[in-house]
């Protein structure tokens, strides 16, 4: 376990070309692997998560190459043209590459097994094997529906219309990769709407995707059976990666950076929402769109910050950024109140818990709810000075060590190997703005 220290930091200046976006980097490979002919991914984010889930699709039959420059081509076998690994796939810290190659093997007549980190396998998955098994797919997995498990694809998959019981972009995917192989629509009822990268990039493989409002939510309805086409895909810097620079420039005084090229899809920017709401001044440049997806280069500039409520029924589209919010909460003036957490309870670690713990470890005053956290803003530097474990979470890791900047005293993660998993170069990335993070060798 390799520890690392954030000390309390000047004023950040520079440009940060942020790695690319881990949700649709996963979707690229997979969509990639089950379309007809040569896809070419630039931008694709080469963080572990989506490595695996790499090394996963080449098991179940993918041609997949990386050139010098970081252009990536994916040769795919078509819809139903998939083998059957021949070892367990390992999607190690991922619940996206889990869950979402879980519905793209239920359309293959083929068995595979599922594993994962410490981590993985204390995380749900009775979520995806309940709409997949309605489907015709036949699982066995341990207790409690946890990883190590094992899929088996059926000759004949079956059409659903599935409401979803929580909010989640992982279930609703899992159901329509399923359904691209199942005889006509599959419809996915969802409450509230979640990211929509997977009927984005549906669409931009030429799969007919509707999408309509019901009484009971949004309607998100595909035409099975379909035909996929390669496409090159662009991919953006992933927004929940940016939020760590960000609030760091907001929170250091004299600071000021661009990101270029982030993701700006309305279901993921719940964060800058609220952010600008505390008074945040972050400005979007030169709006653009790349394989569907909307992106812009953002400039930031410190500010003061103010406390604000975050309503549950922001939560989907903010749901990776809670911990970095709540540092920033944390250096707020006024008392900020989140609510509408209990899907942090279930995510790489228990992050309701864990934020609370940091943050009262770094001096912070909180109050932990079923699914809510108050937060009492210091109104300028926290005191710090706190060793936080990270637990296998990358955003908890890195949360913290953004605290350790703006804080009075350094901040210290046990663990800093999980940023692999969504923001390699971290350190030299945040290094290059100004913030110096040491690491503090082996522990
Ligand atoms: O679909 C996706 O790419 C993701 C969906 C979210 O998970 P849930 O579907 O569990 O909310 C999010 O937390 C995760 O990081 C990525
Ligand atoms: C929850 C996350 O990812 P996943 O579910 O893919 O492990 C995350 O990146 O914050």
């Amino acid at each position: 376990m390799a520890s690392l220290t954030a000390h309390p930091s000047e004023a950040l200046s520079g440009t940060l070309q942020v790695p690319g976006d881990k949700s649709i980097s996963h979707r690229a490979l997979m969509l990639g692997t089950l379309a007809v002919g040569r896809t070419s991914i630039s931008g694709l984010l080469e963080g572990e998560d989506v490595l695996n889930t790499a090394a996963a699709m080449r098991a179940l039959g993918a041609e997949i190459t990386r050139d010098v420059d970081g252009l990536w081509q994916v040769w795919g076998r078509g819809v139903g043209g998939l083998r059957e690994p021949d070892d367990v796939l390992d999607f190690g810290n991922s619940g996206t590459g889990a869950r979402l190659a879980m519905g793209l093997v239920a359309g293959q007549a083929i068995n595979a097994v599922f594993t994962g980190d410490a981590s993985l396998r204390r995380r749900p998955m009775a979520r995806i094997m309940r709409p997949l098994e309605q489907m015709g797919v036949r699982f066995v997995a341990r207790e409690g529906g946890r990883l190590p498990l094992t899929v088996s694809g059926p000759q004949a998959l079956m059409p659903v219309t599935y409401r979803l019981p929580v909010a989640s972009a992982q279930v609703k995917s899992a159901i329509l990769l399923a359904g691209i192989a199942a005889p006509g629509k599959t419809t996915v009822v969802e409450p509230e709407p979640t990211r929509d990268h997977s009927e984005r990039i549906l669409r931009h493989f030429g799969a007919a995707v509707e999408v309509g409002d019901g009484e009971d939510g949004r309607h998100v309805i595909l035409t099975g059976e379909a035909e996929l086409t390669a496409a090159p895909v662009n991919i953006p810097a992933d927004p929940s990666s940016a939020a760590f620079p960000l609030v760091a420039a907001l929170l250091l005084p004299g600071s000021e950076i661009t990101l270029p090229a982030v993701g700006m899809n309305p279901l993921r920017t719940g964060l800058f929402r609220t952010l600008r709401e505390m008074g945040a001044e972050l400005e979007e440049e030169n709006a653009r769109r790349e394989a569907g997806e909307p992106v812009a280069d953002l400039r930031v500039r410190a500010g003061r910050l103010q406390a604000v409520t975050v309503p549950a029924e922001r939560a989907p589209s903010m749901i990776d950024e809670y911990p970095i919010l709540a540092v920033a909460a944390a250096c707020a003036e006024g008392t900020t109140r989140l609510e509408g957490l209990a899907e942090l309870r279930v995510k790489e670690s228990d992050r309701l818990a864990a934020m609370a713990r940091g943050l009262q470890a770094c001096g912070v005053e909180v109050e932990e709810g079923r699914d809510s956290l108050a937060i009492h803003g210091c109104g300028g530097r926290p005191p710090g000075g706190a060793t936080i474990e990270a637990d296998l979470d990358h955003r908890i890791a890195m949360s913290f060590l953004v605290m350790g900047l703006c804080a009075e005293r350094a901040v210290s993660v046990d663990d800093a190997g999980p940023i692999n998993t969504s923001f390699p170069g971290f350190t030299e990335a945040m290094g290059g703005l100004g913030a110096g993070l040491r690491g503090d060798g082996t522990t």
